[in-house]
């Protein structure tokens, strides 16, 4: 029997459109392995809500293989040690993969290659990051430039078949059982909302697309709206790799309507790679360098606020329904993770990292690039266009996007009110706070702050 071939899975947990896949079962008997390689010191930790899909997602893809006779080795520790091992008990010499652009992904890979031969594969995103370049052959800092460049690119390839049938290795290197990594909640189980919300894996995300297809043309006129939910909700199916932009690009472009909006959201996924690949501490470390001295509060009060932004209790309607969305369900529309975002930066005047850090370990979709290019984007600390002085006010906000609704079903101390009172409550039913904050005063200190660091 000839010498099998490792595939090496990441955030592709899928078989369609899956190029790793393609490539090696060309070349005879394959093994998929997943490696659980996140507690180094150089790795960032996945969150809570993170692991919770891994787990599933991982199940989900286990059962797939088996349906075409092949199976998931699940290993944990560093990637190129454990592959190393697989080497030695199985023989296998090349290994494929997906690019993935995480900087510890790319010191894996770079590890990997010393031991393999590695071939690294496209496909998680619309075009290989890091080959959208301008005139000068330097990458995009602005978004708009970096989507024009990245349009002539475009369509993507057509997806790739799923693998009919994957040739089984002459033995079976060893596997972890999935429940040892204890990646699922207990004591207490927090997962009930993730369960009632989400189906992780690769069926999951096809019937999320297949749901969000009819609804495709529509989306300018209702992706704002949190009450009516007119967005796709694959994000946490996308950063897993349960399903790739093509096979969803193929599925809408040309539907008509309003679809161009929505591929444009798909290239904000793509430019979010384009800036950790410039900029790999991106997660941590400001994009303007003025912003290092930015008095951001601390202290008591300070972590008092945070904990109330958190628990969804600031007395902001709009603000509270969107974080206890979010600590339901792992999710949160886009309009309110702007709100909330610029709530926490401006009038509470706490570092974009905290709100970062809450977001990494709460949402299921919670991506390196995405979640540090939004937050920077939020506090106007990016190398992209947005400024801090813009501050939304939550308010409005909530009435502009008729949130009435969104925050009816999120905050049920409000749940009797009407539209005329729900925004901005004057008599705040029994167990409800007061804001912590008022608007003016939380606007003219973020201004004051703002003002303090603003030249330097
Ligand atoms: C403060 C903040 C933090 C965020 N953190 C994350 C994160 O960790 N992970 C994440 O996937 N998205 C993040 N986003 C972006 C966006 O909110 C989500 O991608 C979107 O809400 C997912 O829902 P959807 O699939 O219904 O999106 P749709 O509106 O249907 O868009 C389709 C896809 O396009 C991509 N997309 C949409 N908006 C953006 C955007 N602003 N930036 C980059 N990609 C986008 C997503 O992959 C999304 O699934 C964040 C936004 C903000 C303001």
């Amino acid at each position: 029997m000839s010498t099998p071939t490792i595939v090496w899975l990441r955030r592709d947990l899928r078989l369609a459109d899956q190029a790793a896949f393609h490539a090696a079962a060309r070349q005879g008997p394959v093994i998929p392995v997943y490696v659980l390689d996140d507690e180094v010191a150089q790795h960032r930790r996945m969150g809570g809500a993170a692991r919770w899909w891994l787990h599933h997602s991982l199940r989900s893809l286990d059962a797939d293989l088996r349906a075409l006779g092949s199976r998931l080795v699940l290993r944990r520790g560093r990637s190129h040690e454990e592959l190393a091992a697989i080497r030695r008990e199985t023989g296998a010499r090349t290994v494929h993969a997906l690019h993935h652009y995480e900087p510890w992904w790319r010191n894996a890979e770079r590890a990997v290659a010393q031991h393999f031969d590695l071939r690294l594969h496209h496909g998680n995103y619309l075009a290989p990051p890091g080959s959208i370049t301008s005139g000068g052959g330097g990458p995009y800092k602005i978004f708009t430039p970096f989507w024009r460049a990245l349009q002539q690119r475009l369509p993507p390839p057509m997806p790739l078949p799923a693998p009919q049938h994957l040739a089984p290795p002459a033995f079976w290197p060893a596997s972890d059982p999935l429940g040892r990594w204890r990646l699922l909640p207990s004591a207490p189980d927090w997962a009930g909302g993730l369960r009632d919300h989400w189906q992780p894996g690769e069926a999951g995300a096809q019937s999320r697309l297949a749901r969000f297809v009819v609804q495709a043309p529509s989306y300018e006129q209702r992706r704002n709206l949190p009450s009516v939910g007119g967005t796709a909700m694959l994000s946490p199916h996308l950063h897993f790799g349960e399903i790739s932009p093509a096979q969803i690009w193929h599925a809408v472009a040309g539907l008509g309507g309003s679809v161009e909006t929505f591929l444009g959201e798909l290239g904000w996924r793509d430019y979010a790679q384009n800036v950790i690949l410039q900029l790999p501490d991106y997660g941590s470390r400001n994009g303007k360098t003025q912003f290092d001295a930015l008095p951001w509060r601390s202290g008591d009060a300070a972590e008092a606020d945070l904990a109330a932004w958190q628990s969804g209790r600031t007395g902001y309607p709009i603000v509270d329904a969107g974080m206890r969305e979010l600590w339901h369900t792992g999710w949160m529309h886009n309009r309110v993770r702007m709100i909330v975002a610029s709530f926490l930066i401006k009038h509470l005047l706490i570092d974009w990292r905290r709100g970062e850090q809450w977001f990494w370990d709460t949402l299921v979709d919670a991506d390196y690039a995405q979640n540090s290019v939004n937050w920077q984007w939020s506090a106007g600390s990016g190398i992209d266009a947005n400024m801090f002085v813009r501050i939304m006010a939550p308010l409005s906000q909530s009435e502009m996007f008729g949130a009435g609704d969104y925050i009816r079903r999120w905050v049920p101390e409000l749940a009797s009110l009407p539209d005329s009172q729900i925004h901005d409550p004057v008599r705040r039913p029994d167990g409800y706070p007061r804001p912590i904050i008022g608007h003016a005063e939380g606007r003219a200190r973020a201004l004051a702050a703002f003002a303090a660091v603003k030249g330097k």
